[in-house]
């Protein structure tokens, strides 16, 4: 039997945001477990929850009661400087928007969750990365000089450079057409399939089925998931959680 534990276990998750009248639950008690070197993709229609489930999970944000596991380490109750310390040195994360420094080149940018983690990057260190994303000859240019699809591929090797525990994406194909996305997801695959723990949220069922599984939030709360899907089955339960009534 598998004793390693999940790489991320959320534990009966709420998060409420404003008080009383005005409450709004965006996380109604979710309890999932992502085991290590899974890819999962999180969807749901909007305002389902997907992004504070994210935050939450990544560290990036407090729940308002239950429990978030990265690893065997409890990240809810640390403090705030403890919670900074996890997310540089066990979380990677890429946005929708790339969020590359304009100034920096691709390596420089790279090299920065090091210098940011109080080490000397080596060059060799962050040339691999950059090649392992493709990236290799742009490795000089600046954020201006690359493509979306570079850029996107920039911020992956900034998110895996310290080796993270778990990759974290929000919407990281949004800003990009197909055929760039699907060049980004393969990568995130073949990341997977190399033992990288990637956890995506996004609203496109063609970008899901790239993912091991699918888990499917309506009003803050799982209510649904898929293995090793399909994207046109995908779509569907994506219509059928938007008419059932919740
Ligand atoms: N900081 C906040 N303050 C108040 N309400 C919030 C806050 N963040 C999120 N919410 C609310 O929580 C709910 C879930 O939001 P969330 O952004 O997690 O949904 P989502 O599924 O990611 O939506 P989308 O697909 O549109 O990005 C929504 O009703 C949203 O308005």
């Amino acid at each position: 039997m598998n004793q390693q534990p999940a790489a991320v276990r959320l534990d009966t998750v709420t998060r409420s945001f404003g008080k009383a009248a005005d409450a709004v639950t965006a996380l109604d008690g979710v309890s999932l477990a992502i085991p290590r070197g899974s890819f999962t993709a999180i969807m749901g229609p909007s305002g389902s929850g997907k992004s504070t489930l994210l935050q939450c999970t990544a560290g990036l944000d407090r729940p308002t009661s239950g429990r978030v596991f990265l690893g065997d380490t409890e990240t809810t109750g640390l403090s705030e400087r403890r919670l900074t310390l996890l997310r540089r040195e066990r979380i990677g994360f890429v946005f929708q928007a790339f969020n590359l420094l304009p100034a920096l080149t691709a390596e420089q940018n790279v090299a920065l969750p090091l210098r940011l983690a109080g080490r000397r990057p080596r060059r060799a260190e962050v040339r691999a990365v950059l090649e392992r994303v493709g990236l290799g000859s742009r490795a000089r240019h600046r954020p201006t000089e690359l493509s979306g699809g570079q850029q996107q591929r920039g911020a992956l090797a900034r998110a895996l450079v310290t080796r993270p525990e778990v990759l974290f994406g929000d919407e990281p194909t949004g800003a990009l057409d197909s055929r760039t996305g699907r060049e980004v997801l393969e990568l995130l695959r073949s990341m997977s399939d190399a033992g990288q723990t990637v956890i995506m949220v996004t609203h496109d069922p063609v970008a899901a089925s790239y993912a091991d599984r699918v888990v499917f939030l309506a009003d803050g709360s799982i209510r649904d998931e898929l293995c090793d899907p399909a994207a046109g089955q995908i779509a569907a339960r994506m219509t059928a959680l938007a008419v059932v009534p919740c």
